[in-house]
């Protein structure tokens, strides 16, 4: 029976951007999927510590672990490792350790990925996409890791290379207006005039939008109108 309302598909994942600034997080293992995972949570500005013995460091997390990035625990992975973690990242090549370590976790309530072992995971990693703030991530949901890669490469092959500078730009807009227009019962005015500008402005005009230009714009914004890019230029030569 079709209704007006979108159907729902089990079977799916929640897809969610997780905020784990200064969260800490522990990875077990330190090889080339250990790599791989410190790298994407480093990325969110998590504080990391990885618990591997010296000699299993690959090239990548030794040099991490040399600049100081991650702490580093230089033996294998001991239950105690896991007091104050938010979340665990396991990489090991020792599936009765990993399976000890994801029950552990379980027990302490810490959400946990065991790489490789779906049963063992409360979420999934993606094949993902990066251009500043811009963040693509893939899923197949456990079916296709490799063309979860293949499809991300075809999506970026699709985006302009200044995307993630217009978005940047975008944000600096975003957060100015918010100054100019603090109050809460403004929030119906302030999000339509902002989409106005997302969706008459060029993706070239949003990327060469500067601090001044910024500024001419939000004049408009008493008004509600929202101005074209040569408008603002305008009042640009006028300034100068
Ligand atoms: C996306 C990516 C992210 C990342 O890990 O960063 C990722 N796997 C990647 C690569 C990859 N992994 C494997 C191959 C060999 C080819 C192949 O098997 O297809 C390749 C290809 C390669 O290495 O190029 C082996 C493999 N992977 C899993 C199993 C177990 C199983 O399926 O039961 C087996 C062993 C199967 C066996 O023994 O035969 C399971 C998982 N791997 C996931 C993520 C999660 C599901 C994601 C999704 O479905 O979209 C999930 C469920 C759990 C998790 O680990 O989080 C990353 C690509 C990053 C990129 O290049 O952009
Ligand atoms: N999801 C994916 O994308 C993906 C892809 C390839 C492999 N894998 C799986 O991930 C796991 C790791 O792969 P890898 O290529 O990084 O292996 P690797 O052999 O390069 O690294 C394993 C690391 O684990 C360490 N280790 C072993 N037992 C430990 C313990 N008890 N405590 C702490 N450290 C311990 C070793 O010293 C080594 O550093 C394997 O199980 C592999 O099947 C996952």
């Amino acid at each position: 029976m079709s209704t007006k309302f979108p159907e729902v598909q089990g079977g799916g994942s929640l897809i969610l951007a997780w905020q784990i600034r200064d969260k800490h997080v522990l990875v077990v293992g330190g090889g080339e999927v250990a790599a791989g995972r410190i790298l994407n949570v480093l990325n969110a500005d998590a504080k990391v510590t990885v618990v591997c013995p010296a000699a299993g460091l690959n090239e990548e997390v030794a040099y991490r672990v040399s600049q100081k990035q991650v702490i580093h625990v230089d033996r294998t992975f001991e239950p105690q490792d896991l007091e104050g973690v938010d979340m665990v990242l396991c990489a090991i090549d020792d599936p009765a350790a990993s399976t000890r370590v994801w029950q552990l976790c379980k027990e302490k309530k810490i959400p946990a990925n065991i790489a490789d072992v779906p049963p063992e995971c409360d979420f999934y990693f993606g094949s993902m996409y990066r251009d500043g703030p811009l963040q693509v991530m893939v899923s197949t949901n456990g079916n296709g890791p490799k063309l979860a890669s293949i499809v991300r490469k075809k999506i970026a092959e699709t985006l302009p290379d200044n995307m993630g500078t217009a978005i940047e730009n975008t944000g600096k807009l975003r957060r100015k207006l918010r100054h100019v227009a603090p109050n809460i019962e403004e929030g119906p005015k302030r999000m339509k005039w902002m989409s106005g500008i997302c969706e008459s402005w060029s993706l070239e005009e949003l990327v060469k939008m500067d601090e001044q230009d910024m500024d001419n714009v939000l004049t408009y914004y008493a008004s509600g109108k929202v101005p074209t890019y040569a408008e603002v230029q305008v009042k640009r030569d006028v300034q100068s």
